[in-house]
């Protein structure tokens, strides 16, 4: 597609200019843009106009566009399974740094070669690979991020489990949260005593978690200066992913991290495969209510708040504040709604995840600065990170 996915898909706000201290002018505003809204929706609902405007060359361009995005919007669940479909068959790995032909793909993905083509004619239509001859398939620069990046892969492979949760929306955005598959697989969610689960309930999601940290950790370590703490507790660290980029980034950084028993028995293996089993320490526990090491002067919370609801991230802020010496830096890393197309196009699909998973939102930055200084954390501020598809940052102190 010519056009990425987000095209058209800016949300113009009519709110009215900041009238600030004059309510009658306020309103006053608020009136003529919702009057000049109104009329607007009314000449793009009449087929003649949109007739009339895809008729005069100059705004024909803006009519297809918005005619684009609208059958984007309404077929994209079909671009999503296909891109499901690629990965599944292995496409983009067997495409990695090679051309093939449809018969050469049709073998090794184990599919008839005349529906390889089908299959292949649409992802080239979705960019995802391209030719090089008439009939010798390349990867396109969508597909060789995907055949590069296995956690990139892995969370598309998982989607499987929010398409069938997603079958009936209705349920899930009136209603309190139900025995989602999401809800099972993110097993912490479910259930007051998270501590006491079996390494086979944390170990599906602690490996996607993993598989999926090299393109988020290489976004936050080009976006915040680690290397000007001396000890660094990742709480909530996964199997340490995160805690093994910043440590080989930094080597004169200590490293803590803090998970639930079966997570931190998981992270334990992984450091020491990586080498890292001298420099760090991994402790096991509740972070809602359990004491938290308080020696770091980094605290990092990656992929964490947004798993929860508002009242839960209090208890785990106010938990942590309460055992931080004061000055400690906390760092909150997560996708937060924002302006941006990213920040946007991320804000949809959590809050549409966290849903089904039962637990959770996608904040903006206001909000979670809200709820840092609720618990007591001070001179909160954001930093823009390199993607905000991935990751906003916002950092406080204790
Ligand atoms: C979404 S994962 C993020 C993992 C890691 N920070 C990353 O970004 O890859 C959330 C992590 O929080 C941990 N967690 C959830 N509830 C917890 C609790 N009550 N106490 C300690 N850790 C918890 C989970 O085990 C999991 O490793």
């Amino acid at each position: 597609m010519s056009e990425g996915s987000g095209s058209g898909f800016k949300a113009r706000s009519i709110a009215a200019p900041v009238t600030a201290g004059d309510p009658v002018a306020a309103t006053t505003m608020q009136g003529l843009a919702v009057r000049w809204r109104l009329w607007r929706s009314r000449q793009i609902a009449s087929p003649a106009f949109r007739n009339l405007m895809s008729r005069l060359p100059l705004t024909r361009w803006i009519a297809n566009r918005k005619a684009n995005h609208l059958f984007r919007l309404t077929t994209g669940f079909v671009h999503s399974q296909i891109l499901w479909l690629c990965n599944e068959t292995g496409l983009f790995q067997m495409l990695s740094d090679k051309a093939l032909t449809t018969a050469e793909l049709a073998v090794q993905c184990d599919f008839p070669q005349d529906r390889m083509q089908l299959l292949l004619e649409q992802a080239e239509r979705l960019d995802l690979v391209c030719r090089a001859g008439p009939d010798l398939w390349m990867l396109a620069d969508a597909g060789a991020v995907l055949a590069a990046d296995r956690g990139l892969r892995e969370m598309i492979r998982h989607h499987d489990i929010l398409y069938r949760d997603l079958g009936d929306p209705r349920p899930l955005w009136r209603e309190a949260a139900s025995e989602t598959e999401l809800r099972h697989y993110w097993a912490y969610v479910r259930g007051n005593r998270p501590e006491d689960m079996p390494d086979v309930s944390v170990a599906p999601y602690s490996a996607l978690m993993r598989e999926s940290q090299a393109m988020l950790a290489d976004c936050l370590l080009a976006s915040h200066d680690f290397g000007r703490y001396t000890s660094l507790l990742d709480l909530g660290g996964g199997e340490g992913a995160f805690l093994r980029a910043v440590g080989e980034r930094h080597p004169a950084l200590k490293l803590q991290l803090f998970d639930l028993p079966a997570v931190a028995d998981r992270a334990r293996q992984h450091l020491a495969l990586s080498g890292l089993a001298d420099r760090s320490r991994v402790h096991a526990g509740n972070f809602v209510a359990d004491p938290v090491p308080g020696d770091a002067d980094c605290v990092t919370l990656v992929r964490i708040l947004c798993d929860h609801d508002d009242d839960r991230v209090r208890q785990i802020l106010t938990n942590l504040r309460g055992q931080l010496a004061p000055g400690t830096t906390v760092v909150v890393a997560e996708a937060m709604a924002g302006p941006t197309e990213g920040a946007r196009l991320a804000a949809v699909y959590f809050s549409a995840y966290f849903r089904a998973m039962g637990s959770g939102r996608c904040r903006s930055v206001a909000e979670i600065r809200d709820l840092l200084h609720d618990a007591g954390f001070r001179n909160s501020r954001h930093e823009i990170t390199t993607n905000p598809l991935l990751a906003t940052i916002v950092v406080a102190e204790a």
